[in-house]
C-alpha cells in the first residue's frame, strides 16, 4: 500500500475508535501542556492513540504533536503533525471537536509550502474526515460509520460567502479588527462555537471567514501554526479558497518553534483580500 494511503486509513481507523469511545471521557480533567494551554485527559488519551497507531507505521517518520514537547523519531518517513483533539474545550458541553493531521515531506522547521497532504476529523452529529493531498486532483470529504469509510463528496468552496466566524474577546482585539468584524458581520451570518474544525467546516460548507486574529490574550493569536493553521489553511487553498495572518499565506509563514501560533484567517478570496487590506494598514 501507497505510503500515504496508510496514513489515511490509519487516521481513519483510529478517529473511528475516538468517535465511539469519546463518551467516556467528556468529564476531562483539566493540566497544562507544552504550548501552555489548557490540557484535558481527552487530549492525551487522543494523542496516545494516534501516537501508538501512527509510530507503528513504515511511511512515518517524526510523531510532531500539540500535547508533546517534542518530536518523536520513528526512523524513516513523512513528518507527522498532529492535534489530536481541536477544541477539547466543547467536550464537556457536549459540542462538537475535531482532529487535524499535517503532512510534511521535509523535517521540520518547514514552512507549509513543504505539506503534501492535510486532513481534518469532524467528530459531529456524525463524524467526517476530509483529505487534501498532493498526488490527488480532488479534496475528499469521508463519512466514518461502522468502521467504514465511504466516499461522500468533492470539496469546493462555495463562491457566495454566508457565514462568519471570528474568535476572540471585542476588548482584546484591535480596534481596526472590530471595526472589520462590524463591517463583516452586516453581511455574514454568525457561526462561532470554539473549535476551529468545526468552525472552518462551516465556512467549507456556506463559505465566508474562519479567523482567530492576535488578542491581548494571545499576541501571536492562538492556533498553533504545525497542528491547526497550516494544515488547515492547506486544505482551504487546495479547494479554491485562500488563507493569511494578515500579511501572507499560512502557508509561507516561517514558526519560530514546534509550538509556534500565529494570527488565523480562512476562508472566501474576497474576504481574506478584506482582512489584508485591513491589516496591512496596521489596525
Ligand atoms: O476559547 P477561544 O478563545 O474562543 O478559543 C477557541 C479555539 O481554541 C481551540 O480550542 C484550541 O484548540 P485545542 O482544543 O486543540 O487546544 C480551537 O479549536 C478553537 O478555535
Ligand atoms: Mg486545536
Ligand atoms: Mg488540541
Amino acid at each position: 500500500m501507497k505510503a500515504m494511503d496508510q496514513i489515511v486509513q490509519t487516521i481513519q481507523q483510529t478517529a473511528h475508535y475516538v468517535n465511539t469511545n469519546l463518551p467516556n471521557h467528556a468529564q476531562s480533567r483539566v493540566s497544562v501542556n507544552a504550548s501552555g494551554d489548557k490540557q484535558t485527559d481527552a487530549d492525551v488519551w487522543a494523542d496516545h492513540l494516534f501516537f501508538d497507531k501512527l509510530s507503528a507505521l513504515d511511511a512515518v517518520g517524526s510523531y510532531v504533536s500539540e500535547e508533546r514537547d517534542a518530536a518523536i523519531d520513528c526512523g524513516e518517513g513523512y513528518v507527522v503533525t498532529i492535534d489530536p483533539l481541536d477544541g477539547s474545550s466543547n467536550l464537556a458541553s457536549n459540542n462538537s471537536v475535531g482532529t487535524i493531521v499535517g503532512v510534511y515531506e521535509a523535517e521540520l522547521p518547514a514552512t507549509g509550502r513543504e505539506l503534501c497532504a492535510a486532513m481534518m476529523v469532524l467528530y459531529g452529529p456524525y463524524t467526517t474526515m476530509t483529505v487534501a493531498r498532493d498526488d490527488r486532483e480532488i479534496v475528499q470529504e469521508y463519512l466514518l460509520r461502522d468502521g467504514f469509510s465511504e466516499r461522500w463528496g468533492e470539496f469546493s468552496l462555495p463562491d457566495d460567502p454566508k457565514v462568519i466566524g471570528l474568535a476572540g474577546k471585542k476588548y482584546a482585539r484591535s480596534e481596526g479588527f472590530n471595526e472589520l468584524a462590524k463591517e463583516l458581520e452586516q453581511h455574514l451570518k454568525p457561526r462561532y462555537g470554539g473549535a476551529t474544525v468545526a468552525d472552518l467546516a462551516q465556512v467549507l460548507e456556506y463559505g465566508g471567514l474562519f479567523g482567530y486574529p492576535a488578542t491581548t490574550e494571545y499576541p501571536d493569536g492562538k492556533l498553533r501554526v504545525y497542528y491547526e493553521a497550516v494544515p488547515l489553511a492547506y486544505l482551504v487553498e487546495e479547494i479554491g479558497g485562500r488563507s493569511t495572518d494578515g500579511t501572507q499565506s499560512l502557508l509561507d509563514v516561517e514558526p519560530d518553534g514546534l509550538h509556534a501560533r500565529t494570527p488565523t484567517f480562512l476562508g472566501n478570496e474576497d474576504l481574506i483580500e478584506r482582512v489584508e487590506a485591513h491589516m496591512g494598514d496596521g489596525s
